[in-house]
């Protein structure tokens, strides 16, 4: 009742998914997991049902066989998991984060590393999303490495969304760069520098948080405040640093913000041909440590759907009423109560250099 949130207005409840769904599934050997959250009646409004589909997934080849067979696998994978999703009738779909390489940012070396970056707009990961997206109806969320022609190669950690018609709808540039542990990510790309946009599909309005961003509460409300109503988070993480983390703050974001939550992480160990130090006195390795996948959905009013496996692939489907959202405004009122001008201004003074904090002292 109380980690799942299945008190009073309603959790997760089972979604029946199509058997063939399931046969698939296991024959590909991920895990498929169905959940929905519904929302009350209301007499002027339609229920707005979305499915959306969450991917998570191990790398299928060692990190040293060349990128391109590492992007094929990759988008192979990928392609057999969607499949499924289209069987389930899932319209929205996100990847895990740079779904499309290993996250090698732990070893801060360049090639082969940075060859898996690739333009936004035309590069072969968002023609294949393309694809996909026209193919089977849905919206893709395909967060990669990109590289950025038009402002000098500039790296970036970005997510495209893709709309249902094959169409680009535009991208989400990671706001918060990690620099905890061997999370090295600020030796590859800087601060994204497009604010916090909200893309309006088909269905519904969805932003994306990318991975550190999830610690970041006013990024999480910066996409709310644009009008998101499911805002993913794509993911790498491990254990050793956010496991307890990890149930928390997507659900907690959810409540907040009144809107849908999912998080996203990869799974497994990736190992690296170079040994590498992480600046604490520790021997050097090979791996960043283990990604504990458990991706979820939370929802406005508190609940959350289980998590998938630690160790295994897997594919959530979470049907939700997006007029579940309003219905918890409506109760909770945290947009009409919260203090926006008052902390617009404190926030304004703190940046300036000549800031003093505001403490009283006897
Ligand atoms: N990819 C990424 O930002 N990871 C940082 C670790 C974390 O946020 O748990």
């Amino acid at each position: 009742r109380l980690l799942f949130g299945t008190s009073g207005d309603g959790g997760a409840r089972p979604l029946d998914l199509p058997v063939e769904a399931h046969s698939a599934a296991a024959e590909r050997r991920f895990e498929l997991q169905g959940h929905r959250f519904e929302a009350a009646p209301e007499q002027l409004r339609q229920p707005r049902l979305v499915r959306v589909g969450l991917i998570q997934n191990k790398i299928p080849l060692a990190t040293d066989a060349p990128v391109t067979e590492q992007v094929t696998a990759l988008h192979e994978r990928i392609k057999e998991i969607v499949e499924v999703a289209e069987m389930c009738g899932v319209n929205v779909i996100c990847f895990q984060e740079a779904w499309t390489m290993p996250f090698a940012f732990c070893t801060r070396e360049r090639l082969p590393w940075t060859e898996f970056a690739e333009s936004a707009e035309d590069g072969p990961t968002t023609r294949f999303c393309q694809k996909l997206a026209k193919q089977h109806n849905l919206v893709v969320v395909s967060p990669i490495l990109e590289r950025d022609a038009a402002h000098g190669e500039t790296l970036w950690n970005t997510a495209v969304v893709i709309s249902n018609s094959g169409s680009v709808l535009g991208k989400s540039r990671k706001n918060h760069i990690p620099r905890v542990g061997d999370f090295n990510e600020s030796t590859y790309y800087m601060e994204g520098d497009r604010g916090h946009p909200v893309f309006e599909t088909q269905y519904g309005k969805i932003a994306v948080n990318i991975c550190f961003g999830r610690h970041h509460p006013l990024n999480w409300l910066m996409y709310s405040l644009n009008g998101a109503e499911i805002i993913f988070n794509p993911s790498a993480t491990i254990g050793k640093l956010s496991e307890s983390l990890w149930p928390i703050e997507a659900r907690d974001a959810a409540i907040a913000n009144h809107c849908f939550t999912c998080a996203i992480n990869r799974v497994g160990t990736e190992v690296y041909p170079n040994p590498f130090t992480s600046g604490d006195g520790e021997p050097a390795h090979h791996d960043l440590g283990y990604f504990y996948g458990s991706s979820y959905v939370a929802a406005p009013n508190g609940s959350r759907t289980p998590g998938l496996s630690r160790t295994h692939d897997g594919l959530l489907v979470a049907e939700m009423d997006l007029n579940l959202c309003r219905q918890v405004s409506d109760k909770w009122n945290f947009k009409m109560t919260g203090r926006y001008k008052m902390y617009a201004e404190e926030l304004a003074a703190f940046v300036q250099p000549n800031f003093v904090p505001s403490v009283i002292r006897e």
